[in-house]
C-alpha cells in the first residue's frame, strides 16, 4: 500500500518530467503566485555563450520585474537588444567591476554562467584555475550586495564552484544552504531525451532522477526510478547511462574548439530560475539539484529536492539503486569528495 509519504513524493516528482511551463510565447498564459510581483533576477556572465540565450528565455518570463543583466564585456549591446522585446521584465545592463554593486543590489535570485568553457581533451576540472577565482569574487559581492538572494550556479567545475560559494557566503555570515544550488537540470534533459529516444516515447512525458554531481562519473541517472518505467537490458542501461554522463563532451567535441553546451544550457537554466521564482512565490516545485545534503556521506550531492518559498525545503529519498546504480554510486564518491575538497580549500588557503 501506497505511504502519505510515497504519496507525496510520487506526485512532487511528477514536477520533474512533464515540462511545467513552455518558455517564449506560451508563458503569458502562466499563473502563478509570483506572476506580477515585484521580482529581480540577476544574470552574472549574461554576455557570453549561455548568458544571452538565457537572458533572451527569461525576457519572455511573467514571474520577472526587472532582468539585471552583467558581464565583465558588452553587456549594454545584449541588454538594448532585448529591451525592444514587448514583454514585462524591464531589463537593465551592467558592464565592468564597479557596476556589479548595482547590478546585484535586491536581487531576488542570481544566476551564474560566468567563467570559461571547455575545449576539446579538457575536462571540467580543468576550468578550476580560471572559474574558481571568478566565482569566488561574484560571491564576496553577491554576500554584500544582496545577501539573501537564492544563488544559481552554472560556471563550472560544479562540483567544486558550489562549495567555494558556500565557503564565501559562511565567511562573510551570509550562507544559507537551502537558496545555494548547482544547477544540474541539463543532465535531468539530457537523461530523459536519450532515455525518451531509447524506449520510443515523447521525451515530454519523461521523468529521469539524476544524482551526485555534473562531471564524467559523477553524473549518475536513475534510470530504474524513471516513468514511465524503463525496461532495458543491463547493456543496454549502461550504454545510455554512459552516454548521459558524456554529453558535456559530445557538445565539446562537436562544438571543436568553439565552446560547450550553450542552447540546451541556457534552457536548462530558464527552466531551473523559472521553477525557483515559482517557489519563492509560494509554490512547491522539485527539481535536481546539487546542494548541501546529507543524504549521503558527502556534504554537497545533487539528488531531487522540493524547493519552497524559504529555498530547498525537502530532500528527495534517493530511493532503490539496482545493481549497475549501486556499484556507480559507490564509484563517484571518490572524486566527488575531492572536488568538494578542492573548492573548500581554494577559499581557506592563507
Ligand atoms: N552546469 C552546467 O550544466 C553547464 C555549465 N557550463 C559552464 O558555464 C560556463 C559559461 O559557459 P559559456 O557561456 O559557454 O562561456 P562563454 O565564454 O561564452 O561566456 C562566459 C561569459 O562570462 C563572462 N565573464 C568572465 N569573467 C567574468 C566575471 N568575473 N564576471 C562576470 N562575467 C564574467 C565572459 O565575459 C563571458 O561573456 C562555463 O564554465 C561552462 O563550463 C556550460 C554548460 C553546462
Ligand atoms: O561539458 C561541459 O564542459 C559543459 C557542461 O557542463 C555540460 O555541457 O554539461
Amino acid at each position: 500500500m501506497e505511504t502519505p509519504q510515497a504519496g507525496r513524493i510520487a506526485r512532487l516528482l511528477n514536477h520533474l518530467g512533464p515540462q511545467t511551463t513552455p518558455i517564449g510565447g506560451i508563458e503569458r498564459q502562466l499563473t502563478s503566485a509570483a506572476a506580477g510581483s515585484n521580482v529581480k533576477v540577476t544574470v552574472l556572465g549574461a554576455a557570453g555563450g549561455i548568458g544571452q540565450p538565457l537572458a533572451l528565455l527569461l525576457k519572455g518570463s511573467p514571474l520577472i520585474s526587472e532582468l539585471s543583466l552583467y558581464d565583465i564585456v558588452g553587456t549594454e549591446g545584449v541588454g538594448a537588444d532585448l529591451s525592444h522585446i514587448d514583454s514585462s521584465p524591464k531589463v537593465s545592463s551592467f558592464t565592468g567591476a564597479e557596476k556589479l554593486p548595482e547590478a546585484l543590489y535586491s536581487s531576488n535570485l542570481v544566476v551564474i554562467p560566468a567563467g570559461v568553457p571547455r575545449k576539446p581533451g579538457m575536462t571540467r576540472d580543468d576550468l578550476f584555475n580560471i572559474n574558481a577565482g571568478i566565482v569566488r569574487d561574484l560571491c564576496v559581492a553577491i554576500a554584500k550586495y544582496c545577501p539573501e538572494a537564492w544563488v544559481a550556479i552554472i560556471s563550472n567545475p560544479v562540483n567544486s564552484t558550489v562549495p567555494i560559494a558556500a565557503e564565501v557566503f559562511k565567511k562573510a555570515g551570509t550562507y544559507n544552504p537551502r537558496k545555494l544550488l548547482g544547477v544540474t537540470k541539463l543532465d535531468v534533459l539530457r537523461a530523459n531525451t536519450f532515455v525518451a529516444e531509447a524506449i520510443g516515447v515523447p521525451p515530454e512525458r519523461m521523468s529521469v532522477p539524476v544524482i551526485g554531481g555534473h562531471a564524467g562519473v559523477t553524473i549518475l541517472p536513475l534510470l530504474s526510478q524513471a516513468t514511465p518505467r524503463v525496461d532495458v537490458s543491463p547493456e543496454k542501461a549502461k550504454a545510455l547511462t554512459e552516454r548521459i554522463q558524456d554529453a558535456g563532451t559530445e557538445v565539446v567535441k562537436a562544438k571543436a574548439g568553439k565552446g560547450s553546451a550553450t542552447l540546451s544550457m541556457a534552457y536548462a537554466a530558464a527552466k531551473f530560475a523559472e521553477s525557483c521564482l515559482r517557489a519563492i512565490g509560494g509554490e512547491p516545485v522539485v527539481e535536481c539539484a546539487y546542494v548541501e545534503s546529507h543524504l549521503t556521506e558527502l556534504p554537497f550531492f545533487a539528488s531531487c529536492v522540493c524547493l519552497g518559498r524559504n529555498g530547498v525545503e525537502e530532500y528527495l529519498p534517493l530511493g532503490r539503486f539496482n545493481e549497475l546504480e549501486a556499484a556507480n554510486f559507490e564509484a563517484l564518491k571518490g572524486e566527488l569528495r575531492g572536488s568538494i575538497k578542492k573548492g573548500v580549500e581554494f577559499v581557506n588557503k592563507a
